[in-house]
């Protein structure tokens, strides 16, 4: 078992405590789910009223393509806008956001790029902290998935997939995922993590900057199993289902778990993951609303861009066990959990090959809504050109 704790020396040196870089944190709430055991078949109640639409700004008006790429997560919110993307401080530009390694962050004194701040974090946490369920940390699909999963992956056709795959509507997939006892097994994992932070008073990073209730699963251990869930389990997916997202080349991820209920209440805020496809599960608990909402696929030039009349809104309430698949560059957001406790396993997936290849393209991308309304117009607009020109010069010959 790789990326495994060893045993914990007794309390943690200053040394460790000078490794961890601050981030969003917080520190009161205990997390509410020891003894839930066989709570998990509750579901996601509450009928999906409609998410108001984005204030003022949602219109259709469409920018013309900017910087475009980028992988940062921009935000069209309901109201205000937030960055999203791993982040070691509380930095506020979206352009600083993403998986971009090698770049130096600290103002001044730490001149470690952001991937070694990252892998140092990591290698401290490792080090001291003891998990509890240790079978998690190592891929077991039999204990994990549901059968039919199983069954579904391996044989690993396009009839296959979509055998159990239900399109909840275009480009948003949905499929039973997950066990029951696989969720409470990682749901008492990250209680038992949250407990050792408490109890060190040390400060971790948060999933993103919508979330400061969650605990990345990578920074503790569960790296090397999700690297291979993604690989083995999520790939044979996306190849078939976003192959023009990058889903034939994922090749690195962002896993985390993110907690929702009265005491972990979260601002409701439209963004784009810094991901390329997205697997979202929920593992628990008992609760009503909370839905998750999309709002349309945006490049990174066209993501500040109101709903166009012609896409759907679509809402999705959360059950749990049953995983949904999404492009990354699909906005989305989370409805407010009015009651109970939602918690969800999110593995943000991403392709270094489509990233580059992102950076270099000069055509539009097929995918944006607003691209391909701007390829329009400039079709429109060259063709009446076009006719402008031979109209003139008919009329000079014959004139
Ligand atoms: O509410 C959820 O389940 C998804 C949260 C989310 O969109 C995110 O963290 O990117
Ligand atoms: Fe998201």
């Amino acid at each position: 078992m790789s990326g495994m704790a060893k045993n914990p020396p007794e309390g943690l040196g200053n040394d460790f405590l000078d490794e961890i870089v601050a981030i969003p944190t917080y520190s009161g709430n205990e997390f509410p789910l020891a003894g839930n055991k066989g709570n998990l078949a509750g579901t996601a109640a509450g009928a999906s009223s409609m998410l108001q639409q984005s204030s003022g700004k949602g219109s259709s008006h469409v920018r013309s393509a900017g910087g475009g790429g980028g992988g940062g997560g921009g935000y069209e919110g309901t109201e205000a806008m937030f960055p999203l993307g791993l982040n070691l401080k509380q930095e506020k530009t979206c352009s600083e956001e993403g998986s971009g390694s090698g770049k130096q962050l600290g103002e001044g004194k730490d001149t470690r790029t952001r991937a070694e701040q990252v892998r140092e974090y990591r290698r401290q946490i490792i080090l001291h902290y003891q998990p509890l369920q240790r079978e998690l940390y190592t891929l077991n699909p039999g204990k994990f998935f549901a059968p039919s999963f199983i069954k579904a992956v391996s044989e690993n056709t396009e009839a296959s997939l979509r055998s159990i795959i239900s399109e909840h509507s275009p480009g948003i997939y949905t499929f039973e995922m997950l066990q029951p006892s696989f969720c409470e097994l990682l749901l008492s994992e990250v209680e038992n993590f949250e407990k050792w932070v408490k109890k060190k008073e040390i400060q971790i990073m948060r999933p993103n900057m919508m979330h400061s209730y969650g605990v990345v699963l990578d920074d503790f251990g569960l790296e090397t199993m999700l690297a291979k869930l993604m690989e083995d389990f999520i790939c044979p997916i996306s190849k078939v289902f976003f192959p023009e997202a990058g889903g034939l080349t994922l090749d690195s991820h962002h896993g985390c778990v993110v907690y929702y209920g009265k005491d972990w209440a979260v601002k409701e805020s439209c963004h784009a993951d810094d991901s390329d496809v997205t697997l979202n599960v929920c593992l628990g608990n008992q609760f009503s609303g909370g839905e998750q909402f999309f709002r349309g696929i945006r490049c990174g030039g066209h993501q500040f861009t109101g709903v166009h009349p012609l896409e759907a809104i679509v809402d999705y309430s959360h059950v749990p066990g049953k995983a949904v698949l999404h492009h990354g560059r699909l906005r989305n957001g989370a409805k407010a959990t009015t009651s109970g406790h939602r918690i969800n396993l999110l593995l943000w997936c991403r392709s270094s090959v489509f990233r580059e290849m992102e950076r270099y393209q000069k055509n539009f991308p097929s995918w944006c809504r607003c691209c391909q309304l701007d390829e329009k117009d400039r079709l429109r607009q060259s063709v009446s050109a076009t006719k402008l020109e031979l109209s003139r010069n008919k009329e000079l010959r014959e004139g």
